[in-house]
């Protein structure tokens, strides 16, 4: 990757904050992966540009640290408007959500973060907002009481959410464009790994890079803290270039076993095997057995474990699969 993909603005300043904002691209043609997204993407906004018109609301979904955020920057960029950027439970009360949109200069991006999380009546001011770009407030207080039509910008509302379940069908609906961002492939996050240790001017042999980017969950975020760790781990041995054999050590060292699964995915597997013979388990028992939040496990941990076939869904809750008991080196039920 070359220097041309990193903007002055973002290379100002050694710390940490401006590190991690050197690791998000900022364009579609620097997002690794995602290429379903991408292509749709590329489409929507360049028709959008067209039309010059504000492109249709995006709804961004799929587990956390896969670059939904990241990408809703991207978006604004390519459109090259503003963004503004606040979370589902930063919006307290409806006349906060009016205030920011009645901010936003025409085809403006407002992006919404855990949108899965805003409070009912905010989310419906949201709703004539997004069809009809207007919203229905009312001022004043007792007597002067009096209802005001307030006709808003075009805009485009980006959502994102890591549990698009929990949304409202009449939210959801109001989404033209809906996007499932998907765990990455082993080949992107070793091209992640590389752009992110080219960011922090390391040096990491393809062998290392590749390790990494297989123990990462699919996942870039956690690609780039395993980097950052590892990295550390090669600059004290005084390596010039982080290589497999301390990759593999750090590693062991962070507990992420050979499968990428960390010490909360063992947990959980362990509390299914130990605790339920296995499963089914229900969601709530697991959550209290293991003391994470429900929706952090239905977030986080289960896709993964899912997709991996460590587990699977079934009527009466998870069953852990025999992958999981020789990912533990347990001996399958009815083997002891
Ligand atoms: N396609 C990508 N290429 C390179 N880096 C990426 C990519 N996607 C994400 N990242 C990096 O991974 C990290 C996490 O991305 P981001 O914050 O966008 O994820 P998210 O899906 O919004 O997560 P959350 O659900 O927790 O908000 C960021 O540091 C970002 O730089
Ligand atoms: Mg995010």
């Amino acid at each position: 990757m070359t220097d041309e993909h990193i903007t002055s603005q973002e290379t100002v300043g050694p710390g940490e904050e401006a590190m991690e904002l050197s690791l998000r691209p900022q364009y579609l043609s620097q997002y690794i992966g995602q290429t379903r997204v991408k292509k749709d993407m590329e489409i929507y906004i360049k028709a959008a540009k067209q039309r010059d018109e504000a492109l249709d609301h995006v709804l961004l979904y799929g587990p956390p640290g896969l670059g939904k955020t990241t990408m809703a920057f991207v978006i604004a960029n390519e459109l090259g408007v503003k963004l503004k950027s606040t979370s589902g439970p930063a919006i307290e009360r409806a006349g906060d959500l009016v205030a920011l949109l009645s901010d936003l200069d025409p085809g403006d991006v407002l992006f919404i973060d855990e949108i899965h999380r805003l409070a009912k009546p905010v989310e419906e001011v949201l709703y004539s907002a997004m069809e009809d770009y207007y919203v229905d407030i009312v001022v004043g207080e007792g007597q002067t009481t009096h209802a005001v039509h307030l006709p808003l910008p075009p805009f485009t509302l980006i959502g994102a959410t890591t549990l698009a379940g929990q949304l409202s069908a009449p939210l959801r609906d109001r989404f033209g464009i809906v996007e499932h961002m998907q765990y990455y492939e082993v080949k992107d996050l070793e091209d992640i790994v590389l752009r992110s240790s080219a960011v922090f001017h390391t040096k990491i042999s393809p062998e290392a890079a590749h390790e990494l980017a297989r123990r990462s969950r699919g996942t870039p975020r956690v690609a780039n803290r395993l980097l950052k760790r590892v990295r550390d781990f090669a600059e004290v041995k005084g390596e010039s270039e982080i290589s497999l054999a301390t990759t593999a050590q750090a590693l062991h060292q962070l507990q992420v076993d050979s499968a990428g699964l960390d010490q909360t995915d063992r947990k959980l597997l362990l509390t299914m095997i130990m605790s339920y013979g296995g499963g089914p388990v229900g969601i709530r028992t697991l959550a209290s057995n293991i003391g994470e939040d429900r929706e952090t496990i239905e977030s986080l941990y289960e896709p993964y474990l899912l997709q991996k076939g460590f587990i699977v869904m079934t009527p009466r809750g998870r069953v852990v699969t025999g992958k999981a008991y020789r990912q533990l080196n347990l001996p399958l039920p009815g083997e002891e």
